[in-house]
């Protein structure tokens, strides 16, 4: 039976520091304030943002849900961020990603503050973790997985890591903060031929697809220690990750669960970044 890393643990950690900065914050009347750009209603992005405005209550963060139609053109989203960029009430802003196909993410990414951008979009942001800098913003989702790894002491000095992701928010900052760790790292994607060969030749495999259950025990053997990255619904409307836990558990030697591993280290994570942007304010 596998151990299962279970993220609450790390993400309370998290939470229980993030409240003695916010009280710290107070002598100087400073509240951290979030805002949240959602649009359309994609399952991801509920998921997380009721996680967000649950925890936000919990730690005394204030926390403000943008609700956008989707068919908002690239225009009208960067006029949204350039006032929020101004509000001198809001310490951070997150917009959910993917954006529609039609929004220009490039320009967005460009237009949001390097200040206020708590889950690292901005290029200015994102070429620190791709230096080695761990000092400011972080993409809250590969952080989070990293955090996994650090609180459970899991070895990643010249560890084979395979990565199945590519993206700017998921796979590729994730392989610099491993690669910061002396990982050797290897980035697979829909492309890759013969995944499993992959998988199954790594000693730790991160997943994010957001295919639920897509990976069975043939991608992995009693070694594996298994990072679950993906969030969609199964066929039930279940909450459910990339591996198909329930086939997986009794083969691997640790696995994270959906929900309770990545995702709730995410939002704390998120937070932290929101009081570390309140402070820089
Ligand atoms: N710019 C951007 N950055 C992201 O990091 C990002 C994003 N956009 N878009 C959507 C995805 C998805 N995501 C989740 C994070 C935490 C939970 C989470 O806390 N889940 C709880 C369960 C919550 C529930 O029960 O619904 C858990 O796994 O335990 C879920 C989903 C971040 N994403």
């Amino acid at each position: 039976m596998a151990d299962v890393l279970k993220g609450n643990i790390v993400a309370n950690k998290i939470k229980e520091q993030i409240k003695k900065d916010i009280q710290n914050l107070k002598q100087f009347n400073k509240i951290p304030r979030l805002a949240i750009v959602r649009l359309g209603y994609n399952p991801g992005d509920i998921s997380y943002e009721k996680s967000i405005i649950k925890n936000c209550d919990n730690v005394g963060i204030e926390s403000k849900v943008y609700e956008i139609d989707e068919n908002i053109k690239t225009e009208e989203l960067v006029e949204l961020i350039e006032k929020l960029n101004k509000d001198n009430e809001i310490s951070g802003i997150l917009v959910f990603r993917p954006l529609p196909k039609h929004i220009d993410e490039d320009v967005i990414r460009n237009v949001i503050s390097p200040k206020k951008d708590v889950d690292c979009m901005h290029p200015l942001n994102l070429e620190n973790i791709f230096e080695g800098k761990i000092d400011g913003f972080a993409p809250c989702t590969p952080k989070a997985a990293m955090e996994i790894l650090n609180y459970y002491s899991i070895p990643l000095e010249g560890k084979n890591v395979v990565i199945v992701n590519r993206s700017m928010v998921v796979g590729k900052p994730l392989a610099m903060m491993l690669l910061e760790e002396n990982a050797t790292v290897t980035i697979c994607h829909s492309r890759t031929k013969n995944l499993s060969e992959f998988t199954k030749n790594a000693d730790i495999v991160v997943v994010a697809l957001g295919n639920a259950k897509f990976f069975d025990e043939s991608y992995f053997t009693e070694k594996s220690i298994v990072i679950d990255i993906g969030v969609s619904l199964d066929e039930n409307g279940k909450l459910s990750g990339d591996v198909n836990y329930d086939r997986v558990l009794s083969l691997v030697d640790k696995i994270t669960p959906v929900p309770g591993g990545v995702g709730s280290v995410t939002t704390s994570v998120l937070l932290r970044q929101v009081v570390l942007a309140c402070k820089n304010m």
